[in-house]
């Protein structure tokens, strides 16, 4: 389902609501700051009649979640990821327009808003610092009402996707980075909420330790149908997370939709490399437009996998069948260069938000 669309998006969360776990309608937070004056005469000038200036974090967000769905929340530094995170958890206030979690306005019902989120915000630990991770969840466990069954079993799931036993009798204050963010991570979902927000989660870590994160994701999202928001910087999470990208500039969703529609839409290309049995041999095949004939040939083919023609399939299909062929290798573009392209075009104004 295309959701680039974001008219159509706006439709389908309000009108989804109560089947949607995560909704956000026409969200907007502003934030008013003083502005300090240079020296001292500023200084006492800000005291006795203080500037002020508002500033747009997020500006008119609408968007939902499906249960089962991961969604990665994907934009530049000060795009208002966070502040879209914090609203949506309760921990600010918008401005105005509605979010809705799992039914629930995270401000007016705390309990509820509770028991349903577990929240992750990489760059802060969540758990007490002085104490082993293990006696942090026995303590949330009191918080959240969690039978001993139930902590039993899920403490040993939760060993066995991020191998927290190897550390969790240890201080959280001496735990690595990658092993803090795992506790971190087990004692937000200890009481198996249905809606996961994480911020940045796996800035820093190894690629081990991201790897295990995502498969944890993964199977929270596959086996418990959980709905996950998270927000990156990391393509590869992407990659290998996403499948729904919403992509966010300047506080305002620029594009909500499948990785695979964002590629098509900022021009993503295949780079097909082919190394011809005989070099010199005349190259012409319909529809490849070559960009190189030094050495391997190399030709550019949009990446097309839902529109096609001219799809990857059919020019490899073209270049076998037209040429005599020793090897062939095809490289996607970077997703990074990707993005880069859509933020650089919504940084033009005349450029529609869609
Ligand atoms: N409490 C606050 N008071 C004033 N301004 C704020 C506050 N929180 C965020 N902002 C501003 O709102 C804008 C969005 O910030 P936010 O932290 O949401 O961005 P972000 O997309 O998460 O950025 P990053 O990727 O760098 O973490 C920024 O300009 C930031 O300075």
């Amino acid at each position: 389902m295309s959701r680039i669309n974001l008219r159509d998006e706006r439709q389908w969360a309000v009108s989804s609501t109560s089947a949607t776990a995560i909704v956000a309608e026409h969200v907007r937070k502003t934030f008013t700051t003083t502005m300090s004056q240079p020296g001292l005469s500023g200084a006492i000038q800000s005291l006795f009649r203080p500037v002020k200036r508002t500033h747009v974090a997020v500006e008119d967000v609408t968007f939902g979640v499906a249960p089962a769905e991961l969604v990665v929340l994907l934009g530049p530094n000060s795009a208002g990821k966070s502040t879209l995170i914090k609203m949506l958890t309760g921990v600010v206030q918008p401005t105005s327009g509605r979010v809705l979690v799992d039914g629930s306005d995270p401000r007016r019902d705390r309990v509820a808003t509770a028991k349903a989120i577990g929240v992750v915000f990489g760059q802060r630990s969540q758990l007490w610092w002085d104490l082993p991770a293990r006696q942090s969840f026995t303590i949330l466990q009191n918080i959240y009402g969690i039978s001993d069954r139930a902590m039993h079993r899920r403490l040993e799931q939760l060993d066995g996707m991020l191998a927290l036993s190897e550390f969790w009798d240890n201080k959280m204050r001496n735990l690595s980075l990658g092993q803090r963010v795992r506790a971190d991570l087990a004692g937000a979902l200890l009481h198996e909420p249905p809606v996961i927000f994480l911020d940045e989660p796996t800035t820093g870590m190894d690629v081990v330790a991201k790897e295990q994160v995502r498969r944890f994701l993964r199977q929270e999202v596959d086996e418990r149908g959980c709905s996950v928001l998270l927000t990156t910087h990391d393509m590869n999470e992407v990659k290998r997370l996403g499948r729904r990208v919403i992509v966010i500039d300047s506080g305002r969703v620029v594009s909500d939709g499948e990785i695979t529609e964002l590629r098509q839409r900022f021009g993503a290309a295949f780079r097909i490399e082919v190394e011809l049995a005989r070099p010199d041999a005349p190259v012409d095949v319909p529809g490849l437009g070559v960009a190189e004939r030094r050495g391997p040939l190399v030709a550019r083919v949009p990446d097309m996998r839902m529109t096609p023609p001219p799809s990857l399939q059919e020019a490899l299909t073209s270049v076998i069948q037209t040429l005599e062929v020793d090897n062939i290798a095809v490289e996607e573009d970077d997703l990074e260069d990707v993005v880069r392209t859509a933020f650089l075009h919504y940084a033009e104004p005349e450029n529609d938000h869609v």
